[in-house]
C-alpha cells in the first residue's frame, strides 16, 4: 500500500536534515533524496562509471569513490555540467526513493528534498513542509557545516528556488530561526497533528 507521504522542503543549510532526524527519533520513516543520490553512484553502481566517463577519472578520488567537492565546484559554475550530471541521476534518485518510501511501516513517512518544488514534487506529496529561514542564516550554516566559500553557496542557492516560490506551495511553514531545543519542539507539535491527519492509524 502507499504510504501517506510529507514531503520536507527547504533550501540548502536551511535545517531539512535537522528536522527530518527529529521526525525519525519519533518514529517517522525518512526517505532522503541526498542520501539516495549518495547511494546511486556508489562504488560499482553505473551512474559512477557514467560520471567518470563525462568528466574524466579526475572526479574519482585514489579509493574510487566520487570527489564530490570536486564535482560540486564544477557543476554549480557550469550550467550545462549541472543539466547532464542531473539527468543522469534525478531518475535514479526518484526510484531510490520510491522503492525506500513503499517500505515504510510507520503511520505517514516523510520524503525529504532541497528540490522538491523544483522537480514537481510538491504534486507527488500529500502534503508539504517547508523548513525556510532569513537568507543570511542559510548562507552562514551552510558555510559552517561543509566548509564551503559564500560564493560557492550562494550559487547553490541561485540554482534552487527562491524562498517565496517554495512558501507558495507550503501546506505547513517552520521557521527554523531559533534554536535546536524550540526546533524539538516545533516537530512534536507538527507530528500530533500530522497523526490526526492520519486518523491516529498506528
Ligand atoms: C554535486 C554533488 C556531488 C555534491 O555533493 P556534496 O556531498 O558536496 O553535497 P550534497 O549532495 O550533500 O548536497 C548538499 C546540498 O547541495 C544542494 N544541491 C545538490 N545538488 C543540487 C542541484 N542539482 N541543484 C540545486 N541544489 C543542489 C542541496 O541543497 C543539497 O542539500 C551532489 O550534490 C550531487 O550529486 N548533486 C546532483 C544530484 C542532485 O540533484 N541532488 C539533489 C537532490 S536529488
Ligand atoms: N535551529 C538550529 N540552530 C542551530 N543550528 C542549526 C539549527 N538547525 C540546523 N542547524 C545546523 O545548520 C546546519 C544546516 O542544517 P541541515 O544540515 O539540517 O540543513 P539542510 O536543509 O538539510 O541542508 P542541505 O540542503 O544542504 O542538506 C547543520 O550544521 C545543522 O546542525
Amino acid at each position: 500500500m502507499k504510504p501517506w507521504v510529507l514531503g520536507l522542503a527547504g533550501g540548502i543549510g536551511s535545517g531539512k536534515s535537522a528536522v527530518a532526524d527529529r521526525f525519525a527519533s519519533l518514529g517517522v520513516h525518512v526517505v532522503d533524496s541526498d542520501q539516495a543520490a549518495r547511494w546511486v553512484v556508489e562504488p560499482g553502481r553505473p551512474a559512477l562509471a557514467r560520471i567518470a566517463e563525462h568528466f574524466g577519472a579526475g572526479v574519482l578520488q585514489a579509493d574510487g569513490t566520487l570527489d564530490r567537492a570536486g564535482l560540486r565546484a564544477r557543476i554549480f559554475q557550469n550550467p550545462q555540467e549541472k543539466a547532464w550530471l542531473e539527468g543522469l541521476l534525478h531518475p535514479l534518485v526518484r526510484e531510490e526513493v520510491e522503492r525506500h518510501l513503499s517500505l515504510a511501516r510507520s503511520p505517514y513517512a516523510i520524503m525529504v528534498s532541497p528540490l522538491l518544488v523544483e522537480a514537481g514534487l510538491h504534486r507527488r506529496v500529500d502534503r508539504l513542509l517547508v523548513v525556510d529561514v532569513p537568507e543570511s542564516l542559510q548562507l552562514e550554516r551552510a558555510m559552517r557545516r561543509d566548509e564551503a566559500s559564500e560564493e560557492q553557496v550562494r550559487a547553490i542557492m541561485k540554482a534552487q528556488a527562491s524562498r517565496e516560490e517554495r512558501l507558495r506551495h507550503a501546506d505547513d511553514v517552520l521557521v527554523n530561526d531559533r534554536d535546536l531545543t524550540w526546533l524539538q519542539a516545533q516537530v512534536e507539535r507538527l507530528h500530533a497533528f500530522y497523526l490526526t491527519l492520519r486518523g491516529g492509524v498506528q
